[in-house]
């Protein structure tokens, strides 16, 4: 799993996986370090707790790459932290034994304590990123923490496994979002609209969409713009109504594919999509004015207020017709809305 994680750059999971494998293999009476490993447990604890909150700070790189020495760097900041903070929180601990309110809790103090302020950092983290390592991260750490506190009864080989297992499944569902979705609009790409055509029934009905003037645009505004544009006109498409599924099929033109559906049924959706966008007033971060100060002084010119229309292709599957002769004439029906002066629908 380590060498899989590390082969596709996903470096924090591949680290994490080498601490559970460190892990497993010091459960094991026969390693050397072994009784080292348990004679410091506390200090582990604390350590690989605080770890697995670094790893979620810091972003993917390859494995093996100069990038490797911080990595290193930043392990042994955290051992040393845990070391010194074991060191010193006698005194805290002396402080606590003071207060009759906390005198139950004294024993947490040390390990315990500290470590579930690690994991609930590891969970705002992973809440506000919404990236699936840094969940995973935290839940490595949940697990580390129940497993070092006795409170799983498992073995340490059955826990390394599902630890490896739940990896394995993050690692896969991110090449699945790296193939099918599109990073800047977060709509699926072309090539999960092939597969969807693979699926299609004998009666489907396919749009395309394209931005008018798109060119013209970017030359005016600048790419910047003209990519922050492009996400908010794929979150309205992407609220296509009347079971449309949108894909991006590249560069500023988008495909709607409606499944089970003829084109009369889906004529009035997409023109009330054309409608939404073309009276889509959309605010726009001017690119070159970002910094927080020059905001706060020029709030009122930091942004601009845009719009774009769509012109759209409409075709619907005849028999015998294959999916990509029917892409082909929604192709030329948006051919036609071009010509018909843009910001139309064409059958
Ligand atoms: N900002 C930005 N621009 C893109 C992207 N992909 C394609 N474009 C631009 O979209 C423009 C498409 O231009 P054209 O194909 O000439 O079409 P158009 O200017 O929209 O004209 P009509 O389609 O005839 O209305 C080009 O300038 C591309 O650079 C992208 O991801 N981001």
């Amino acid at each position: 799993m380590t060498f899989f994680a590390a082969q596709f750059n996903r470096s924090r999971i591949a680290i994490a996986c080498l601490v559970w494998l460190l892990f497993t293999a010091s459960q094991q009476e026969a390693v050397f370090w072994s009784d080292w490993w348990r004679k410091n447990q506390s200090w582990l604890i604390l350590s690989i707790s605080l770890w697995f909150t670094v790893l979620a700070l810091i972003k993917d790189r390859a494995f093996l790459s100069i990038h490797a020495v911080s990595r290193i760097i930043y392990f042994i900041l955290c051992a040393g932290v845990s070391f010194y903070w074991l060191k010193f929180n006698v005194e805290i601990v002396s402080f606590v034994s003071q207060v009759n309110l906390l005198i139950d809790l004294k024993e947490y103090f040390p390990v315990i304590f500290p470590s579930a302020v690690f994991g609930f950092v590891l969970l705002l983290l992973s809440l506000k990123s919404k990236d699936l390592t840094v969940a995973v991260l935290f839940t490595s750490s949940v697990i580390w923490q129940l497993y070092s506190s006795n409170t799983l009864a498992l073995s340490a080989e059955v826990i390394c496994v599902m630890v490896a297992l739940i990896y394995l499944l993050v690692v896969c569902i991110e090449f699945y979002f790296l193939a099918y979705r599109d990073d800047l609009t977060g709509l699926p790409t072309r090539r999960a609209l092939k597969q969807l055509s693979l699926s299609l029934s004998r009666r489907y009905t396919v749009a395309m969409i394209d931005i008018d003037h798109f060119k013209k645009f970017n030359d005016t505004y600048g790419h910047d713009i003209g990519d922050q544009v492009l996400k908010l006109v794929a979150t309205k498409l992407a609220n296509i109504k009347g079971g449309g599924r949108v894909f991006r099929y590249g560069g500023e033109e988008f495909t709607a594919v409606f499944p089970r559906k003829n084109s009369e049924v889906c004529l009035p959706y997409l023109e009330s999509l054309r409608e939404d966008v073309a009276s889509y007033e959309m605010v726009i971060r001017d690119a070159s004015r970002v910094g927080k100060k020059f905001r706060k002084a020029h709030k009122s010119q930091s942004y601009k207020m845009v719009n774009v229309t769509i012109s759209i292709g409409i075709a619907q599957k005849s028999s015998k017709q294959h999916f990509d002769q029917v892409l082909k004439h929604a192709d030329l029906a948006l051919y036609r809305a071009k010509k018909r002066g843009r910001n139309n629908v064409s059958e």
